[in-house]
């Protein structure tokens, strides 16, 4: 799914209106409908006391229109006009004055207002700024903002949190409605997924509206939402006449004195998700376990017994992994770079294969193009230097990839992925994941997709949603906290077929 830009929307927004020819106040009768319906569907009339927090804008607009039809349906109901500004949209006053013949008057909050009140109890619908926010609130709104924070209602935002801007990090941490459900209009907004922006929205969903299709599959989007409809026309099927040559032969490379089990992981996972051959390189101590723990890997040694000191591969790997548990040793450190300079095959590098590059910058001139580099947000910071916002940082590894022709995973609880310019935000994985090895298991997952043929960027896209719906797989039996890496790995086959699960409703209507 697209993620478009403010910009976007309100072209989207303008494309709708002249393609079916209706009146934007149609468009939010439809938009705040929906609203109703969420609501309506799930509320079934029970009587809570909802409270309204409106805007001045159409954001306030649709909170006008959920009103009067929460009003029609016998809700109680209490509506405030959060009045910031004397511009008011004239949807909004359309909506207000139609609020008002079915005799609802709202209250005026303004500078001088006191806070009204707000029981944990009740519902608060938050229509204070949508996507037009263009500047920090006034300090008052400000203060009704953390009003509503503090009250712990149950907070439902209309579009976006208010407060909230959709294209930069807010003015203000403080004035921004922390949200406990956003119902967000026709495409999911960038800043639900960044860290430092995600925290102010619990949980999510897509309001259709029925924005111009057209027009929103025309448009070109820096970002794009992954999920199953994104993954599944990546996935290749293993053809009948075919043989374990024909899905590639991978290479692992890493491991050192008592970190030999981060390239087990990586040879298990490469294996689990269908690379046709696995060879790991290691130093002589990992020689015994690794074919004890994974007998289906090939095993090479190097001539040191703790370290990796010399790389040297008798044949042509479709892919190699490198980094994981490889360590910082000076003799590894120069092997690295040598390998670097005679490998051709496109390389996955994570771990402290990334820590040499960031030490060693110029080696990454010698990173054959298309590799994939998995960096967490320290390694990435060690690569690409200081950002001062999460923008900022996408900005710089956007720059950072198209330098180096490469393909740049920057993990997190929403992993992007980014190449050419383009961001790819992963909507799989859960917080039992935060556990040592799984990094090593991506890896191994992303170095065996490329063997079968899947290209670089899409066995990133494709091995990160994978290796995150493994994991969601793995925490409903499991829990958060007994998640280890390995339990992803025991995963990969149930994570295959769940992509192709067909949802219990077609099921149904298969069999009818
Ligand atoms: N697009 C769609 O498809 C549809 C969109 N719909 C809805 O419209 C919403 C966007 O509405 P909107 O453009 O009227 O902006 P909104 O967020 O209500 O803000 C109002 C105005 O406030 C101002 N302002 C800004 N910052 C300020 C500040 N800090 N303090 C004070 N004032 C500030 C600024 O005006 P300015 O003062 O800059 O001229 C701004 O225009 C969208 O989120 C969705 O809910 C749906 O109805 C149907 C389909
Ligand atoms: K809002």
């Amino acid at each position: 799914m697209k993620i478009f830009t403010a910009h976007q929307i309100y072209e989207a927004d303008k494309s709708t209106i002249k393609k079916e020819q209706i009146k934007s106040d149609e468009l939010m009768e439809r938009a705040a409908t929906q609203l109703f319906e969420w609501i309506h569907s799930r509320l079934r009339g029970t009587q809570v006391n909802i409270q309204l927090f409106c805007g001045i804008g159409n954001n306030g607009g649709d909170g006008m229109v959920l009103a009067r039809k929460l009003q029609e349906h016998g809700y109680s109901i209490k509506v405030y006009v959060v009045n910031y500004s004397d511009k008011r949209s004239k949807d909004f006053l359309l909506n207000l004055e139609r609020l008002k013949e079915n005799k609802v008057w709202p209250d005026f909050i303004n500078k001088e207002s006191d806070l009204p009140q707000i029981s944990p109890n009740d519902i608060v619908v938050d229509a204070i700024f949508g996507i037009g926010l263009n500047r920090a609130p006034d300090a008052w709104v400000g203060n009704l903002i953390q009003h509503i924070n503090g009250s712990r209602a149950f907070v439902l935002s209309v579009d976006v949190p208010s407060g909230l801007p959709v294209d930069r990090n807010p003015w203000n941490k403080e004035y921004v409605i922390q949200s406990s459900y956003v119902l967000s209009f026709q495409l999911p907004k960038l800043v639900f997924f960044l860290p430092e922006t995600g925290v102010y929205v619990n949980q999510w969903e897509i309001v259709d509206i029925g924005l111009n299709p057209d027009f929103i599959a025309k448009t070109d989007a820096d970002f794009e939402l992954i999920g199953r409809p994104e993954v599944l026309p990546m996935y290749r099927p293993r053809l009948k006449f075919s043989h374990k040559g024909t899905y590639g032969h991978s290479v692992i490379i890493g491991g050192s004195y008592g970190k030999i089990g981060a390239v087990q992981l990586a040879t298990n996972a490469c294996l689990s998700v269908g690379s046709g051959l696995v060879t790991a390189f290691v130093p002589k101590c990992g020689y015994d376990s690794l074919q004890t723990a994974v007998p289906e890997v090939m095993v090479l040694t190097g001539s040191r017994e703790k370290g990796i000191s010399e790389i040297e591969i008798p044949f042509e790997p479709t892919v190699v992994g490198i980094g994981v548990g490889i360590g910082l040793d000076g003799d590894t450190v120069s092997a690295f770079g040598n390998f670097l300079k005679k490998v051709n095959s496109p390389m996955v590098i994570d771990a402290d294969g990334l820590n040499i590059l960031s030490q060693n910058p110029e080696m990454l001139t010698d990173v054959p193009g298309l590799s994939v580099l998995t960096p967490h947000p320290k390694e990435l910071q060690r690569l690409i230097g200081n950002w001062t916002s999460d923008f900022d940082k996408l900005e710089k590894a956007k720059a950072f990839a198209s330098k180096y022709n490469i393909v740049l995973v920057i993990k997190g609880a929403h992993t992007i992925t980014i190449y050419k310019g383009k961001g790819y935000v992963n909507t799989t994985g859960n917080p039992g994941m935060a556990t040592a090895g799984s990094g090593d298991v991506l890896t191994g997952m992303i170095a065996g997709l490329m063997a079968q043929g899947y290209p670089s960027v899409e066995a990133a896209i494709f091995g990160v949603y994978l290796h995150g719906l493994a994991g969601d797989l793995g925490v409903s039996s499991k829990g958060y906290e007994a998640l280890k890496a390995s339990s992803l790995i025991e995963n990969i086959g149930s994570a295959y077929s769940e992509l192709f699960r067909q949802p219990e409703m077609e099921q149904k209507d298969n069999t009818q």
